[in-house]
């Protein structure tokens, strides 16, 4: 007699995926670890991963308060100088990002396989078209894309509001959140996820505490590690590469 087949746990009946874009689909956390480095050496002063956690995922007023705050510079640059500061700088790396490991077949994937995707990024259009400028078609597989600047989202993550309105938008939306699976890798983000009531896999950067990944409902170190069939999706056809 046969054995029967491996039991496949199913976690959830997803219908519909939310991507996050910085640090997730493209690698462009390392353009602002890299200027931030710059800024702080003229204070004579180290960026650590504890406050990069903190700034990641966030609109970037926000992520600019909080480092001038937390770095103790606020007296001598304000949030919006630091926009400006180091504005030249990220204008230049943002056309070169790369996709991360397993993005661009992911996506493929689920487009193939009729799976509405979308993205909700805390990054604003101008920056948006930057660094998505080598990769416009894998872009436009995507339903739609909510940007932090949009007029819907008030309030960056953690606040839930990127994800829901991502959400709203999908053709048959607004979609039941527990039938709606995040990918995320930033804590500011995986908590927004949450707070929107929806699934959430965290990709985090290994440097990044493992403490801010027990939110998330599941973790993986790449998204080639991601098995559709968990979650109730299509599985891959080819072997992981
Ligand atoms: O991670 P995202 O795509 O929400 O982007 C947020 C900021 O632009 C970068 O941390
Ligand atoms: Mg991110």
């Amino acid at each position: 007699m046969s054995s029967p087949p491996a039991a496949v746990s199913v976690r959830g009946s997803i219908t519909h995926v939310i991507f996050d874009m910085d640090g997730l689909l493209l690698d462009t956390e390392k353009f602002y670890t890299e200027v931030q480095e710059k800024i702080l050496a003229r204070y004579n002063k180290t960026f650590d991963w504890s406050l990069k956690a903190k700034m990641m995922g966030r609109k970037a007023i926000e992520a600019a308060t909080l480092f001038v705050e937390e770095c103790g510079i606020s007296d001598s640059l304000s949030p919006q100088e630091f926009i400006v500061e180091r504005e030249s700088m990220l204008q230049d790396l943002f056309p070169t990002s790369d996709l991360m490991p397993g993005a661009s077949r992911l996506l493929r994937h689920l487009h193939r396989k009729g799976i509405p995707i979308c993205v909700a990024t805390g990054t604003h259009t101008r920056h948006f078209d930057l660094k998505t400028q080598r990769h416009r078609e894998l872009f436009s597989l995507m339903h739609h894309i909510v940007r932090g600047d949009d007029a819907e989202v008030k309030q960056g993550k953690p606040a839930p509001d990127s994800f829901l309105a991502a959400a709203r938008r999908f053709e048959d939306g607004p979609v039941d959140p527990r039938k709606a699976l995040v990918f995320e890798d930033a804590p500011s983000g995986v908590l927004a996820a949450k707070n929107a009531g929806m699934n959430v896999i965290m990709v985090p950067d290994p440097r990044l505490d493992k403490s801010y990944c027990d939110v998330a409902d599941q973790v993986l170190a790449s998204l080639l590690d991601f098995k559709p069939e968990e979650w109730g999706l299509p599985s891959f056809e080819d072997s992981h590469s």
